[in-house]
């Protein structure tokens, strides 16, 4: 069982338009909702794949209980912990091209009681769990070493911890010594404090959050597929898409597949590769599923180019 953890899930509303332009009227093409954040992605993209996951979420006011709705509509398991602040909506804006724009709120506060009680709900459901995967933005007023302290938590607890966050949440987690951290490029050169430009600088990073207390760190470069460096060394691959149509939550799915596949070394990166790479062929932030997933474009690279410059 994986659990998941998302303090600030959302609804996903995804528009697509023939192009943006900036102070104009366009009309759009084509609108989607999904539930959305970071751990609900991971929980979906589990469940797609047969693998048992629940999700556990906030909920506040019309939009959390959708939320809820279509996260039960398609089989999750959801944990859901009322709060006053209303369920944020996070908007997509997609081209033809595939040229993506995010525009994702902050959320609302959450109080200290309502926090209790979602760190009582996830440590109580997390009980006996393979992993516990603790995901995304922290809304207003959450501290930002709550991934750390939960991390303390699990791991006294017996339970894997899997962090996907940025800024100080992330530095602060890595001090706290989690067994995976999924950073993408950006998360990974801010923590670092320095540009990340090629993929020795991606390699070199990541072995700096594993010298501050990450077990593994699974570094996701966006089309430059993703880097892994853990226990056994640096372990490095693609899964190459000609024609992108969404990139959101493909993160998510590289991340769900790698633990999927028992995240350890070559064979889960290489899972992890095939789970992104499919959720970029799909629409909006779908999650694939068995039928979505081609292994055959999987490349580990046996002797990898540490100069290679990333995509910008
Ligand atoms: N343009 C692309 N072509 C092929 N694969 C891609 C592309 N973009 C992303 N991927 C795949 O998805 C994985 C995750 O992408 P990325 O590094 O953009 O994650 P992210 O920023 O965490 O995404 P998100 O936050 O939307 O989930 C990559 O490691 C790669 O395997
Ligand atoms: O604002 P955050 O929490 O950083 O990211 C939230 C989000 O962009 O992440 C997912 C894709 O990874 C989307 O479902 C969701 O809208």
């Amino acid at each position: 069982m994986i659990v998941t953890l998302t303090l600030n899930p959302s609804l996903d509303r995804t528009i697509d338009v023939d192009r943006l332009v900036k102070g104009t009227m366009t009309r759009t093409r084509s609108a989607r909702i999904d539930p959305g954040g970071k751990g609900v992605n991971v929980s979906r993209a589990l469940l797609a794949n047969r693998v048992p996951t629940v999700a556990v979420v906030t909920s506040g006011g019309a939009d959390g209980e959708q939320l809820v709705r279509l996260l039960e509509g398609d089989g999750i398991a959801v944990h859901a912990v009322p709060v006053a602040g209303r369920t944020r909506s996070n908007v997509t804006i997609v081209e033809p091209d595939g040229v993506v724009t995010k525009l994702n709120e902050p959320g609302e506060p959450l109080s200290r009681d309502e926090l209790g009680a979602v760190a009582d709900v996830v440590l109580d459901e997390a009980e006996g769990a393979s992993w516990a995967v603790t995901c995304g933005s922290l809304p207003p007023g959450v501290p930002a070493d709550i991934y750390a302290r939960l991390c303390e938590f699990f791991t006294s607890a017996g339970v894997r911890v899997a962090v996907d966050a940025s800024g100080p949440a992330l530095l602060a987690a890595v001090g706290a010594g989690p067994h995976l951290v999924k950073p993408n490029r950006e998360e990974l050169a801010e923590a670092v404090g320095r540009p990340v430009a090629s993929v020795g600088d991606a390699v070199e990073a990541a072995r700096e959050l594993r010298e501050r207390g990450a077990g593994t760190v699974l570094a996701s470069l966006g089309a430059d597929g993703a880097v892994l460096v853990d226990k056994d060394g640096v372990t490095i691959g693609t899964a190459p898409v000609a024609a992108p149509r969404s990139t959101v939550g493909a993160g998510d799915a590289l991340l769900a597949g790698f633990l999927a596949a028992g995240a350890d070394g070559a064979p889960a990166l290489a899972e992890g590769l095939a789970w992104g790479a499919a959720a970029v062929r799909l629409p909006a932030s779908r999650m694939p599923g068995p039928d979505d997933i081609r292994r055959d474009i999987v490349r580990i690279d046996a002797r990898p180019d540490l100069g290679r410059s990333l995509i910008a």
